[in-house]
């Protein structure tokens, strides 16, 4: 079993009958997402709501029932991957083009679970090329003032070469910092130029971490500790 699947699979066990859970998006939250359908096939009742198109179609195929947002209250729990998780549990997310749709469930869940690999931990968030959601509007001009943030801005493309397009109809930019000194300015400065919908920094969102290591030891990150 791969560091991923060992993570994610360990953070289904925190699942229990009756609660509304979020799937995350990524190849690290596809094993989550099977692990929750096979226990939904034994028997497990939960609702569901994903963060993505891709998690909503894998969770169908899974039998997970899954609830539109706008009939979702509150999220009990919600269980995601990211691409750097700093000693904070601030995060780096995004790498899959999902960061809008798991903030927003992300900031409906009384509790967000992070699963990774131990690669995915840093000291300090930013070596990960910062995704940033613009809108397609203007958004050459939008790309010349995330230049002007200190980063190299590259327009995500898929392999075929096409500009990538979001579940929203958006574009993504992924901003090369190499390092973010202060992860929650960073955030707000981001956020304030128009043309931006949103950035791939989560911040003080993520509760608890579970972080499996080759050796196959498994450890839990708990904000604030
Ligand atoms: O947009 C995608 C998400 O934020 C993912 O959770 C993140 O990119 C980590 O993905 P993976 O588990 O594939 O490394």
């Amino acid at each position: 079993m791969n560091i991923k699947q060992l993570a994610a699979e360990k953070a289904v066990d925190w699942v229990e009958d009756g609660m509304m859970v979020g799937l995350g998006t990524g190849s690290t939250a596809v094993y989550a997402i099977r692990k929750l359908g096979e226990r939904v096939q034994q028997g497990l009742h939960i609702k569901a709501v994903a963060t993505s198109v891709e998690s909503e179609k894998l969770a169908k195929e899974m039998s997970i029932p899954i609830i539109p947002f706008a009939e979702v209250g509150q999220i009990d729990l919600t269980i995601d991957g990211a691409d750097e998780v700093d000693p904070d549990l601030n995060l780096i997310k995004g790498g899959g083009g999902a960061l809008l749709r798991e903030k927003i469930v992300a900031a409906r869940s009384r509790q967000v679970m992070i699963v990774a690999g131990d690669n995915k931990v840093v000291k300090r968030l930013g070596a990960f090329p910062l995704p940033v959601e613009v809108v397609t509007f203007a958004h050459e001009w939008t790309i010349e003032k995330l230049a002007s943030m200190g980063c190299t801005p590259v327009l995500r493309k898929t392999e075929s070469g096409e500009v990538f397009v979001t579940d929203n109809g958006n574009y993504t930019v992924d901003c090369h910092f190499k390092e973010i000194l202060n992860p929650a300015r960073m955030h707000r400065q981001l956020n304030d130029i128009p043309g931006v919908v949103d950035n791939g920094l989560f911040i003080g969102m993520a509760s608890t971490a579970v972080i499996a290591y080759n050796s196959g030891t498994i450890e839990i990150l708990r904000a604030g500790k």
